[in-house]
C-alpha cells in the first residue's frame, strides 16, 4: 500500500543531510517518491494511507553493520569477561549444542528487537545463515547474511556450504537479502581455509566480513604466527582486504594498519558497546575517520552488548571518543547519525537502495515520536535524536513501503507465543 506521511520534521541523512520540519514524505511502490513541502507533492498519486506525522520525525532505518542475530539465546549468559573467556569459555561449548529451532527462535527474537528499536537492514555473520534467512523473510527485515565459519584444510566443505547459501539466498526475500563469505578471524582459521574463503568471495563476486584485531592479544599473536604481521596486514598478503570487506573492531591497530585499509577502501564495523563490555579497549575511530575509512557502526551479538539497539550504539560512539580522545569534535552527533546508517549501508554495499532518505531509494524509514521533553527546544533535531533520543520512541518501522512495526505492535509476529518458545529453548540450551 502506497503511504504518505504530511507534517513531518524530516532528517534526510543524504549528501546535503537535510532537516526539514512541517514536510510531506511520500511511500509509492515501496520506494520514496517524494519529499518536501506538501505543495510539491505529486499530484497523480493516491495513496492508501494518509499519516497526519505532526509531533513526528521520519529518518533511515539503522543499520546494523555487525551482529550475529541468534546470540540474543545467550543474551545474559557469561557477562562480566573478556573476549577470551566469554566466547572459547563459555560461548562456543554452548554454540557447538545449538540446533537449528533454537538459531531460528533467536533469530526471529533479535529480527523483533530490531524492528522496535528502528533498525530496517544488517549484517549478520552466524552459522546456520540458511535458518536465519528464513527470519529474516518472515519479519520482513533487509539483511546481508554470512554463513560465519571457522576451520583449516580439514573443513573445506564449510566453505563449499557458505558458497551455496550465497548462490541461493543473494537476492532472496524479493531482493531484501544480500550475502557475504565470512571467515570468522585470524586466530580461528588457517592460512589455506582463509584463501579458499578469499577464492570463494571473488568467484562469487560478494564481499568478505571478518572479525579483526579486536584485542591487543588478538594482534600480539598473530604477530607471532605470522613473521611480525598483524590480523589487517596478514589478510592483506593473503588478498582477503578489498573494497567490499567489512571488518569488525579494529580496536587495536596501528597507522600501518590504517594505511592499508585506507588504501584498499575497506569498511570498518565498530562496536562500542561490545567493545567495552569485553573491556577490548577504544577503537581509533577519529583516525580512522581522518584516513578516509568508511566506518559503520554495530551491536555485535545480545550477548556481549546486550541489545540490538543501534540508538545506544550511536549515543555511545559519540560521547565514548570525545572522553576518550578529549576533543569533543571526534565525532559530531551528525556524523554519528550518518555511521549508524549511510555509512552501514555504504559498507554492506547498498548505498544505492537505503540508508538515507531520498528519492528513489527504498523506503526503509522510521517515524520516531518527538512528543517527549527531550525533543524539545525544536530544532537542531539530529542533536536531540543522538544525544537525548531513544528506541522507545520508535513509533514505525518500515522497509521497502511495509510496515513492519507500529505503536509497539509487529502486525506479523505472535511476540507472546514467541517469546514463551524462546525462553523455553533458551533455558534448555543452558541446561543442555
Ligand atoms: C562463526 S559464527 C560467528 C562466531 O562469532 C562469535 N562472536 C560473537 N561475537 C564475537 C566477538 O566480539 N569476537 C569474536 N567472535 C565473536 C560467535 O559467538 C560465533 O561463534
Ligand atoms: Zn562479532
Amino acid at each position: 500500500m502506497d503511504i504518505r506521511f504530511d507534517h513531518a520534521a524530516i532528517l534526510t541523512v543524504d549528501g546535503e543531510d537535510r532537516e526539514l520540519s512541517d514536510a510531506t514524505l511520500c511511500v509509492k511502490d515501496g520506494r520514496i517518491a517524494y519529499i518536501g513541502g506538501a505543495e510539491g507533492a505529486p499530484q497523480d498519486y493516491s495513496p492508501g494511507r494518509t499519516i497526519d506525522a505532526k509531533g513526528n520525525l521520519l529518518m533511515p532505518g539503522f543499520v546494523n553493520a555487525h551482529t550475529h542475530l541468534p546470540m540474543t539465546l545467550f543474551r545474559g549468559y557469561a557477562n562480566d569477561l573478556n573476549l577470551q573467556d566469554w566466547l572459547f569459555g563459555n560461548i562456543i561449548p554452548l554454540e557447538d549444542k545449538l540446533t537449528a529451532e533454537d538459531v531460528y527462535l533467536g533469530a526471529m527474537v533479535g529480527a523483533a528487537e530490531m524492528l522496535l528499536s528502528g533498525t530496517t537492514c544488517f549484517l549478520d555473520m552466524y552459522d546456520f545463515a540458511d535458518t536465519i534467512a528464513v527470519a529474516v523473510e518472515k519479519s520482513g527485515l533487509r539483511a546481508v547474511l554470512c554463513q560465519g565459519m571457522a576451520g583449516d584444510g580439514g573443513n573445506m566443505q564449510k566453505i563449499a556450504k557458505a558458497k551455496e547459501i550465497c548462490q541461493r539466498f543473494q537476492g532472496a526475500a524479493q531482493g531484501r537479502i544480500t550475502t557475504m563469505i565470512s571467515p570468522h578471524a585470524e586466530y580461528t582459521c588457517s592460512e589455506e581455509f582463509l584463501l579458499a574463503c578469499r577464492d570463494a568471495a571473488q568467484e562469487l563476486g560478494v564481499g568478505v566480513h571478518v572479525h579483526a584485531s579486536e584485542t591487543a592479544k588478538e594482534v600480539r599473536e598473530c604477530m607471532e604466527r605470522h613473521d611480525g604481521l598483524s590480523p589487517i596486514r596478514y589478510f592483506d598478503k593473503l588478498g582477503l582486504i578489498t573494497d567490499k570487506t567489512v571488518l569488525a573492531h579494529c580496536v587495536a591497530i596501528d597507522s600501518g594498519d590504517l594505511e592499508t585499509l585506507a588504501a584498499r577502501g575497506a569498511h570498518v564495523a565498530h562496536n562500542p558497546g561490545s567493545n567495552m563490555k569485553l573491556a577490548s579497549g577504544f577503537a581509533p575511530v577519529p583516525a580512522l575517520l581522518r584516513g578516509g575509512i568508511n566506518v559503520a557502526l554495530g551491536t555485535d551479538g545480545a550477548s556481549s552488548n546486550n541489545n540490538l539497539d543501534m540508538w545506544e550504539e550511536m549515543a555511545l560512539c559519540a560521547l565514548m571518543h570525545k572522553g576518550f580522545s578529549g576533543d569533543p569534535k571526534a565525532i559530531p552527533a551528525k556524523k554519528a547519525l550518518r555511521m549508524a546508517t549511510i555509512d552501514g549501508a555504504r559498507a554492506l554495499g547498498l548505498e544505492d537502495e537505503t540508508g538515507s532518505l531520498e528519492v528513489g531509494k527504498k523506503a526503509d524509514l522510521i517515524l520516531v515520536d518527538t512528543q517527549g521533553p527531550w525533543y524539545y527546544p525544536r530544532g537542531e533535531m539530529v542533536n536531540h535524536v543522538v544525544y537525548a533520543g531513544h528506541s522507545a520512541d520508535v513509533k514505525m518501522t518500515m522497509v521497502e513501503g511495509r510496515i513492519l512495526m507500529e505503536d509497539g505492535r509487529i502486525p506479523h509476529v505472535d511476540m507472546p507465543a514467541l517469546l514463551d518458545e524462546f525462553n523455553r529453548a533458551a533455558l534448555a540450551l543452558r541446561a543442555r
